[in-house]
C-alpha cells in the first residue's frame, strides 16, 4: 500500500454550541504528498484536533473540501467513510488504551483490526509479528497492554493503527506523558513505518521536538495554517484566499489594523509598516 495524498481546500469547521458558535477552523489550505510525514503543531485550542478528526472522517467540515487519495470525503456516505477508517485510513487516538482491548494480547488486537480489512479489501495483510517488528515490539505478541512500558503501549497502539495497511495514518499526541526515551522509541517506530511502507503520516503534537523530527511541521493558529517549518527553516504560507499570517513575534509588534506598504522588487517582497 502506497501513501495517500491529502488536500484540504478552504476547510471551515464550526461547532454549534448553546453558548454560541465556535469557529474552530477558519479556512485551512493544506496539501500533503503521498508518503510525507507531517506534524500539526500550535497552541491549545488552535484547531489541530478538529483538523485531524475531519481527515479521519469522524466529523464533516462545515465548508470546504477534503480529499484523501482519490476520495472526496464530503461526497462519501457514512458507511463508506466508516469502511475507509480502519482500512485505508488508520487512526490512533490520544491515550494508548483507547486503541486496544486491554484484556486481549497484542496478537489478538492486531488480528481484530485486520479482520475487517481482510474482508473488505481482499489484500494480503502483514503478519502480526511483522507489524510488531515494525513498531519495535518484536516477539511481544502474547503480551497485554499492562505488560508494556508507557512507550511500548503507545507503539502497540501504532501497531493496531497500521494493522490494516493504511495509506494514511493519523496520530493524536503520541508522545504526551512519555519520557525522552519513550518519545524517541515512538518517533523511531513512526519513521520505520514511513520508510518501510511509504505510509503518509500526520501527527498532532504539542512537542516542537516531535515536529522537528518529522518531515514537515505545520503550525495551526486561530484555525488557519500559520506557518510551516522544513529543514530547520520557518516559512509563512499564502492561504487560498490570499491571506498570510505573520509570525507571532512580528504580530506582537504590529497589532491588528497596522498598515503596511507591500514592495515587490524582482520577486523579493518586503512589508514596510506605516502608511
Ligand atoms: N465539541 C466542541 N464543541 C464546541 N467547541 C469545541 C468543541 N471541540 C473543540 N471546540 C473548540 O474548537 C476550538 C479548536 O479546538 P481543538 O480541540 O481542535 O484545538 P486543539 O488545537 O486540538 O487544542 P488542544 O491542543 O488543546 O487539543 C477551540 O476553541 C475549542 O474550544
Amino acid at each position: 500500500m502506497n501513501g495517500l495524498a491529502v488536500a484540504c481546500r478552504r476547510v471551515v469547521h464550526i461547532y454549534r454550541a448553546e453558548a454560541g458558535d465556535v469557529v474552530a477552523l477558519a479556512g485551512v489550505d493544506l496539501s500533503i504528498a503521498p508518503g510525507e510525514t507531517l506534524a500539526l503543531v500550535g497552541p491549545s485550542g488552535s484547531g489541530k484536533s478538529t483538523l485531524i478528526a475531519l481527515l479521519a472522517g469522524l466529523m464533516r467540515p462545515s465548508a470546504g473540501r477534503i480529499n484523501v487519495g482519490t476520495y472526496d470525503m464530503g461526497k462519501l456516505s457514512d458507511g463508506e467513510i466508516s469502511r475507509l477508517r480502519g482500512t485505508e485510513i488508520g487512526v490512533v487516538l490520544q491515550g494508548a488504551a483507547r486503541n486496544l482491548l486491554p484484556y486481549a494480547s497484542l496478537h489478538r488486537n492486531i488480528w481484530l483490526a485486520q479482520r475487517r480489512a481482510a474482508h473488505t479489501r481482499g489484500i494480503q495483510l502483514d503478519d502480526p509479528d511483522r507489524i510488531l517488528d515494525l513498531v519495535g515490539l518484536p516477539g511481544q505478541g502474547r503480551r497485554r497492554l499492562a505488560d508494556l512500558t508507557p512507550g511500548g503501549r503507545q507503539r502497540a497502539a501504532l501497531a493496531v493503527g497500521i494493522a490494516a495497511g493504511p495509506g494514511l495514518l493519523l496520530v493524536d499526541e503520541p508522545t504526551s506523558r512519555l519520557d525522552t526515551a519513550g518519545r524517541d522509541e515512538v518517533l523511531d517506530a513512526l519513521e520505520t513505518v514511513n520508510r518501510e511502507r511509504h505510509t503518509t503520516i500526520v501527527v498532532v503534537t504539542h512537542d516542537n521536538e516531535v515536529g522537528a523530527r518529522l518531515g514537515r511541521a505545520v503550525t495551526i493558529r486561530d484555525g488557519r495554517v500559520g506557518a510551516e517549518g522544513r529543514d530547520g527553516q520557518d516559512f509563512a504560507v499564502v492561504a487560498g484566499d490570499g491571506t498570510v499570517q505573520l509570525p507571532p513575534d512580528v504580530l506582537g509588534s504590529y497589532p491588528p489594523g497596522t498598515l503596511f506598504t507591500v514592495q515587490n522588487v524582482d520577486g523579493e517582497v518586503t512589508l514596510i509598516p506605516g502608511s
